[in-house]
C-alpha cells in the first residue's frame, strides 16, 4: 500500500490482519476479495484480469490463486509491486495515458473478464477531500474497465458511500446488466476508521460493451456536478435542507453540499413512508433527503390501487436518487392530488408558489438548454476544425516519410499539393501554371533550395501575369514549350536531388554500388548478360533489337508495301529511316554497314534444304548473304533496286542480325567483371542461387532461362522517360522471381561461414605464434640432436638434456620484464637511459604510475566481486 500501515493499533490486532500473515497474503484486504468472490465467483472462469492499484499485491495474490492456470494477471499501482507469480505488474498512476498505454501493450488485442479496483487515494486528511478523490478514482478506473473489459465481463470496484455514491451507481447501471454494492465482512465497520466504515464494494457484473458510450459518463464534471459547492459557506448553504430542495427541483444540475454526512447521522440509506411524505409541510425536503419511499400501512397499501397512482410513480418511489426533475413534479404532484382526495387540503398557496417556481425552472432549463445546445454546437465545430487540422498535418508527415523512404516522385509531391488547392476550390482545375508551381514547390522542398526557376517565378505573380498564361495555354506549341522546358528542368533537379542525396549520405553511395553490382546478377532478359561490358549500342537487349528492326521494318514497308511480299513463315527488316539519330541507333546503323561475318552453322543447315536447290547458286548466294549478314537489308536492297530484279514468289528476306548475335545464347559475350566478380564472392543473392540450383539439377534449361526473360517487364521501352522515373522503376519494377528454402539455406550457411573466420588481423596474429612456436621446437630438435651425438654423456644424462631443451622449446620463454622508471627526483626531465638502470625500461610520470596500479588492483578483484 502506498501509505505505511502502521504496526500498532486495531489495524494490527484485527482478526483478517493475523490470517492474512498466517496465509501469506500481503495484505489484509485480499479477504475482502476471497469474500467477494465466493459470492459472485468471478475469478474462476477469468482468463484475463486487471487489477488497478494493486499494491502491495494482496488482491494480485488472490487473483492468481483462484484464476486458472496461464490466465493473465496484470497489476497496476503508484507503488511498485514485488513480484509474484504469473502476475505481471507497472508502476504507474492509472489516471493518466501512460499507464493505459502499458496495459494496451501488455494486452495486445486481448480484452479482460474481470477488472478490480480497490484504489484508495493517498491523501488521508480531509474525509471531504478523501471521499472526492476516491469517488473520482473510481470513475477512471471505470473509464480503463470500459475500454479494456470484455462484453460481459465484471468490474469490482470500492466506493466510499458519500454524497457521489449514488452517481456512481446510476452510472454503473447504464453499462453493466447487473450492478450489486456489497459490504464484506472483512470491510470492517468501524465508525472510529471513517474510511473502512463508509468502503462499500460494488460489483458490476454483465458489461454490457455498448458501441458508443456518453462521455460525460465517465467524466467527473458532469457525474458530480457540484464541484464549487463544499467551497461555498453561509448559514444556509450547508443544510441538508437546503440541498434537499436544490436535489429535488435541479437535480441534473445541483448535487447535495459536499460536506459529508450530517452530524450524528451516518446512515445512508433513509426510507420514509408515504403518510410522511403525503402529510409532511415540507414534501420537497423529505424527497431530497430519502431514498425510497415505502407503503407500509394499510392506508398506505390502499393508496396504491387508487387511480392517482400511476405504474410511473410506483416506480419512482423505489429510488427516489435516480430521479429527475420530472419526476419529482409528478410525485409532488401526487402527493398534491392525494391531499385534495383525502380532504387534507384545498388548492392553497403553497402549490400555486410552488408551481410558480417549478415554471420559472422550466423558463431557466430552456435557456440552459439553448445555452447548452450552442455550446455543444461550438464544441462540435472546433473540434471538426481540429479534426481537419489534424489530417492535412498527417497527410504533410506521411508525405514528409514518403520522401524520406523515397516512395514519393516529386512529381507526385507537387500533384498532392495541387490536389490540395483544388479540394479548397480556389485553384483552377487543370491550370498548368499550377502544376508547375506545385511540381517547384514540392522539389524545392525536396532539395532544400528557396530557388524557383524566374519562368514560374513570373507565373507565381497573381493576377497580372494570368492573361499571358492563358494565353499560352491557348497556343499548343506554347503548352509543348512550357512542358518541354519544365521536363529538362525536372530531370536537372531530380539530378540535383541525386546529388545532394548522395552527399549527404554515404551509405547510399554503398547501397546505390550494391545496386549496380545487384544488377550485373539480376537476370533481366537475354540483353543485359552483356549489358556492362559491350558498348552502348548494346545497352538495349535482345528484344529490344528485335523490336528495333520490327520498327524499321514497319517503317519502310508502309512507304514500299506495293513492292514487297512477305516470305513465308520468314520476318523481314527493313532499314529504318535515318534521322539525325541518337548515338545507339547510329551505332546500330553502323553495325549494318560491316562486312557480312561467315554465315553461322544455323544457317548452313538452313540452306542445304532442298528448296533451295531450285534457285541458282547467285540467288541463293545473294539471299544467303542477306539473312546471314548483318548489313543485308541495306546492301540487298541497294542490289535489287540496282539490277531492277524482280521479287521472286518466295522472298528470303534476312533478319537484321545474325541468328547468332540475337537469340544464340552460347555466342553471348560474357560479362568479364561479372564472371569475375561471381568467382571471386560467389553468387548473392536468392534469385540468382535459385536459378543456378535450378540449371544444376536439370529442372530448368538455358533455353526456359532466355525464355522467362521476356516478361512485361522487358517489354518497356525507355526512351524519353525522365531518369527519376527509371530509378524508381529500377527498384520497384522488376520481375518476381521465385525463391526456394535450398537457396536460402545455401546463402545462409555461406554467410555464418564468413561471419565465422576470424578478422584478419587476429588470423595474423595467431599465424605468427604458431610460426613462433614451430621455430623454437625446431630449434630444441637440433639441440637435441647434438646432446644426442656427444660422447661423453651418459644415456639418463642425455635424456635429462634433452627433455629440459625440449620443455624449453615448446614454452613460449619468459617474456623480458620492462623496468617502469617514474620521472620524478633525479630522472624528471632527463632525456635517454637514466643511469643505473639496465634492461627494458619505460619512463612513466607519477600519476601514470598511480593509474596502472589501480588497474592492476582492479583487475585482481575482479574475479571475487562477481
Ligand atoms: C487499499 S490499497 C490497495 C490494496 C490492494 N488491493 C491489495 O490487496 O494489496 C490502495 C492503493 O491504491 C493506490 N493508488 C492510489 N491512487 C492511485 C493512482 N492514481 N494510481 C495508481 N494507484 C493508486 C495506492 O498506491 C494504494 O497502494
Amino acid at each position: 500500500m502506498g501509505k505505511a500501515q502502521k504496526k500498532t493499533g486495531k489495524g494490527r490486532l484485527d482478526k483478517y490482519y493475523k490470517l492474512a500473515k498466517e496465509q501469506g497474503y500481503r495484505a489484509r484486504s485480499a479477504f475482502k476479495l476471497i469474500q467477494l468472490n465466493k459470492k459472485f465467483a468471478f475469478l474462476e472462469s477469468a482468463k484475463c484480469c486487471i487489477d488497478l492499484c494493486a499494491a502491495p499485491g494482496g488482491w494480485l495474490q488472490v487473483a492468481s490463486k483462484y484464476m486458472p492456470a496461464n490466465s493473465v494477471i496484470i497489476g497496476v499501482d503508484l507503488v511498485p509491486i514485488k513480484p509474484i507469480p504469473r502476475v505481471v505488474t507497472f508502476a504507474a498512476d492509472i489516471t493518466t495515458t501512460q499507464c493505459r498505454n502499458l496495459i494496451r501493450n501488455e494486452l495486445k488485442d486481448w480484452k479482460a473478464d474481470v477488472v478490480l479496483h480497490d484504489g484508495a487515494p493517498n491523501v488521508g486528511t480531509a474525509w471531504v477531500q478523501d471521499a472526492y478523490s476516491q469517488s473520482e478514482l473510481v470513475l477512471t478506473s471505470l473509464k480503463l474497465a470500459v475500454e479494456f473489459l470484455l462484453k460481459g465481463g465484471t468490474f469490482v470496484t470500492k466506493v466510499f458511500r458519500s454524497v457521489d455514491y449514488n452517481n456512481l451507481l446510476w452510472v454503473f447501471g447504464q453499462l453493466f446488466g447487473k450492478v450489486e454494492a456489497t459490504k464484506p465482512p472483512s470491510s470492517s465497520l468501524n465508525p472510529a476508521e471513517r474510511n473502512v466504515s463508509a468502503e462499500i464494494f460494488v460489483v458490476c457484473r454483465e458489461f454490457l460493451a455498448p458501441k458508443h458510450i456518453d462521455p460525460k459518463f465517465l467524466d467527473p464534471k458532469h457525474v458530480f456536478k457540484d464541484l464549487t459547492s463544499s467551497a461555498a459557506s453561509g448559514p444556509d448553504k450547508g443544510s441538508s435542507a437546503n440541498n434537499a430542495h436544490e436535489n429535488v427541483f435541479m437535480p441534473e444540475k445541483k448535487r447535495r453540499k459536499r460536506d459529508g454526512y450530517d452530524d450524528g447521522d451516518y446512515t445512508l440509506f433513509r426510507k420514509v413512508t408515504a403518510g410522511d411524505f403525503i402529510r409532511s409541510s415540507e414534501p420537497v425536503n423529505v424527497l431530497g433527503l430519502a431514498n425510497k419511499i415505502v407503503f407500509e400501512s394499510e392506508e398506505e397499501k390502499q393508496w396504491l390501487g387508487l387511480s392517482l397512482m400511476t405504474h410511473d410513480i410506483k416506480i419512482n418511489c423505489d429510488d427516489l436518487k435516480v430521479l429527475g426533475k420530472g419526476d419529482f413534479k409528478s410525485l409532488l404532484k401526487w402527493r398534491l392530488a392525494l391531499r385534495e382526495e383525502l380532504g387534507l387540503d384545498v388548492k392553497t398557496k403553497p402549490t400555486e408558489e410552488l408551481t410558480d417556481t417549478v415554471e420559472i425552472t422550466e423558463i431557466m432549463d430552456e435557456e440552459q438548454n439553448i445555452q447548452n445546445e450552442l455550446e455543444r454546437l461550438k464544441a462540435e465545430a472546433a473540434a471538426k476544425a481540429k479534426r481537419e487540422r489534424r489530417r492535412a498535418n498527417e497527410i504533410k508527415a506521411k508525405t514528409i516519410q514518403r520522401m524520406q523512404l523515397q516512395m514519393t516522385a516529386p512529381l507526385d509531391i507537387g500533384l498532392e499539393q495541387t490536389d490540395l488547392s483544388l479540394g479548397m476550390g480556389q485553384e483552377e482545375i487543370f491550370d498548368l501554371a499550377n502544376v508547375q508551381r506545385g511540381l517547384y514547390g514540392g522539389i524545392a522542398q525536396l532539395i532544400g533550395s528557396e530557388e524557383i526557376p524566374e519562368d514560374l517565378e513570373d507565373g507565381e505573380g497573381e493576377g497580372e501575369d494570368e492573361s499571358a498564361v492563358v494565353q499560352g495555354l491557348d497556343s499548343d506549341q506554347e503548352r509543348e514549350r512550357k512542358l518541354n522546358a519544365l521536363e529538362v528542368e525536372l530531370d536537372g533537379m531530380y539530378d540535383a536531388y541525386q546529388e545532394k542525396l548522395n552527399e549527404r549520405d554515404s551509405k547510399r553511395r554503398v547501397k546505390e554500388a550494391r545496386r549496380q553490382r545487384g544488377l550485373l546478377e539480376e537476370w533481366g532478359g537475354i540483353g543485359s548478360a552483356n549489358k556492362d561490358s559491350s558498348d552502348e549500342s548494346c545497352e538495349d537487349g535482345g528484344w529490344e533489337k528485335m523490336e528495333a528492326c520490327k520498327e524499321m521494318d514497319h517503317d519502310s514497308s508502309s512507304e514500299e508495301e506495293s513492292d514487297e511480299d512477305f516470305a513465308t513463315g520468314l520476318k523481314r527488316f527493313r532499314p529504318a529511316r535515318i534521322d539525325p539519330p541518337s548515338n545507339k541507333k547510329a551505332k546500330f546503323i553502323a553495325d549494318l554497314r560491316e562486312p557480312p561475318p561467315p554465315p553461322s552453322r544455323a544457317t548452313q543447315v538452313w540452306f542445304s534444304q532442298d528448296v533451295f536447290k531450285t534457285l541458282d547458286s547467285h540467288d541463293v548466294d545473294e539471299d544467303h548473304d542477306r539473312i546471314a549478314s548483318k548489313p543485308a537489308r541495306i546492301e540487298s536492297q541497294h542490289t535489287q533496286l540496282e539490277s531492277g530484279e524482280e521479287a521472286s514468289d518466295v522472298e528470303m528476306v534476312p533478319r537484321c542480325n545474325s541468328d547468332t548475335e540475337m537469340w544464340d545464347a552460347h555466342g553471348e559475350v560474357p560479362d568479364n567483371e561479372h564472371m569475375a566478380h561471381v568467382e571471386k564472392h560467389g553468387l548473392s543473392t536468392a534469385e540468382a542461387v535459385t536459378i543456378a540450383q535450378a540449371l544444376v539439377n536439370r529442372k530448368t534449361t538455358q533455353t526456359h532461362l532466355i525464355n522467362d526473360g521476356f516478361t512485361r517487364y522487358s517489354l518497356n521501352s525507355k526512351d524519353d522517360l525522365p531518369a527519376w522515373f527509371l530509378d524508381d522503376e529500377s527498384k520497384h519494377y522488376k520481375p518476381n522471381i521465385p525463391i526456394t528454402k535450398e537457396a536460402v539455406t545455401a546463402l545462409r550457411a555461406r554467410q555464418r561461414a564468413l561471419d565465422a573466420r576470424p578478422i584478419k588481423k587476429i588470423a595474423e596474429a595467431k599465424g605468427r605464434k604458431k610460426m613462433r612456436a614451430a621455430r623454437r621446437l625446431e630449434m630444441a630438435m637440433k639441440k637435441a640432436e647434438v646432446v644426442n651425438a656427444t660422447g661423453d654423456m651418459t644415456e639418463s644424462e642425455k635424456a635429462k638434456q634433452i627433455e629440459a631443451l625440449m620443455k624449453k622449446g615448446v614454452s613460449k620463454g619468459k617474456r623480458k620484464e620492462t623496468k617502469v622508471i617514474v620521472a620524478k627526483g633525479g630522472y624528471k626531465g632527463i632525456k635517454g637511459r637514466p643511469k643505473g638502470v639496465k634492461g627494458r625500461y619505460t619512463m612513466v610520470d607519477a600519476r601514470m604510475k598511480k593509474e596502472v596500479r589501480a588497474r592492476k588492483r582492479r583487475d585482481k578483484t575482479k574475479g571475487r566481486r562477481r
